[in-house]
């Protein structure tokens, strides 16, 4: 395709070509990717933590593709897509008969990661009263099956991901401290798209080119302001959403050129409940200038983290700003915080008119 020679994507520079799967060139996927290497041949338990489609699966297969247990077993279990009463048999395993349905006996995911890898998916998800079990076979490598009382003894690399917060489930009592210290050996960030908007026009390409090949459609030409509307938009099923909307634009293609997927504002949203909606819930708008995008991208960040501009979750540090840079930005595009009016409880200042300055 030809777009795809038109933005240059550091994957292709990736001498190796030891991270094929994934595309981007932003600093912050360079540093998680950095990460990786470091982490991936020690036998340490890896927590990914990111917002759900940011690529927290394939860091970790990452993970395992270049670590020394690659071609040995690697088990994924999503924890919040097994009922309650049965996660357990699932990570376990039990004897038949142990208890009312179980007919024959059933290998847990840490028997068959035996020598390998387990990915844990939403770990986050784990019951209180699981928790301790799983300490104990993340310390001891050491459990027994549902209605056993045989001991047994395995050997697995644990790569955890989560799209909750931990600590705060730490501290409200939900999720067991010890355990988050014995996942959290080494944390890699995922940050979110809109953290990491020059990945954007990549991944675009990327997925262009996957779908017009599965589709046998040829795709010449992506307009810039197609590409402009993509890059300002927020994102918030990150690239999961992004490649579902790709998937719909090449499509809709037609003439060999990609269509906008993002709906116009002002129009009806029944073709995407969630790429018509920020994280707000407003309509995006659709950028016509570079100063537009930044403008919208800035606004949209604000939005996402309640305009605190400040601090690990703050603004600044999602757009990869220092925060003096950012209010610098803020001034010269003329965004300051939104304000309820006095005469209406529902009408706001538009973000750009006059209005208090932004939180810390
Ligand atoms: N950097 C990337 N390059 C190419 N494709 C990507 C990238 N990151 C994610 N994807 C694709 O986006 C989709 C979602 O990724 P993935 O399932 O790894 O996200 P996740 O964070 O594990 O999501 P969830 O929290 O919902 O489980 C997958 O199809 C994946 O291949």
């Amino acid at each position: 395709m030809a777009a795809s020679a038109v933005f240059n994507s550091r994957e292709f520079d990736r001498g190796e070509r030891r991270f094929e799967q994934i595309v981007g060139n932003s600093r912050v996927l360079e540093q998680v990717l950095e990460q990786v290497e470091r982490v991936a041949s020690t036998n340490s338990t890896v927590l990914i933590e990111g917002e759900t489609g940011t690529g927290k699966e394939l860091i970790a297969r990452a993970i395992y593709n270049l670590s020394e247990r690659c071609g040995r077993p690697f088990i994924k279990l999503n924890c919040a897509a097994i009922p309650l009463d049965l996660l357990e048999s699932e990570l376990f395993g039990h004897e038949r008969g142990a208890f009312t349905g179980a007919i024959a006996q059933k290998i847990g995911r840490f028997e068959m990661a035996d020598t390998g890898t387990l990915f844990l998916d939403e770990v986050g998800d784990i019951p209180p009263q699981l928790q301790p079990k799983l300490l104990r076979v993340l310390q001891e490598q050491e459990f027994e099956r549902l209605g056993s009382g045989h001991t047994h003894h395995v050997d697995v690399r644990l790569v955890a991901a989560t799209n909750r917060n931990l600590l705060e489930m730490v501290a409200r009592n939900e999720f067991r401290s010890d355990l988050y210290y014995r996942l959290n050996v080494f944390p890699i960030l995922l940050p979110p798209l809109r953290a990491r908007y020059e990945d954007i026009p990549v991944l675009v390409t990327h997925f262009v080119d996957i779908f017009s090949r599965r589709m046998r459609k040829q795709i010449n030409h992506i307009p810039p302001e197609t590409m402009a509307a993509l890059t300002s938009y927020a994102w918030p099923g990150n690239i999961r959403e992004l490649q579902n909307l790709i998937e719909r634009a090449v499509i809709l293609a037609n003439d060999e050129v990609l269509p906008n997927p993002l709906p116009s504002p002002g129009l009806p949203t029944a073709t995407s409940p969630t790429a018509s909606t920020t994280l707000s819930g407003s309509k995006p708008e659709l950028p016509k200038t570079l100063r537009e995008s930044e403008r919208a991208l800035i606004l949209q960040t604000l939005d996402a983290t309640g305009w605190v501009i400040g601090g690990p979750n703050g603004a600044a540090t999602q757009l990869g700003l220092k925060r003096t840079t950012l209010i610098d930005r803020m001034k010269k595009l003329g965004i300051r915080r939104p304000t309820r009016r006095a005469d209406s409880a529902d009408a706001f200042i538009v973000p750009g008119q006059p209005g208090p300055p932004a939180g810390p």
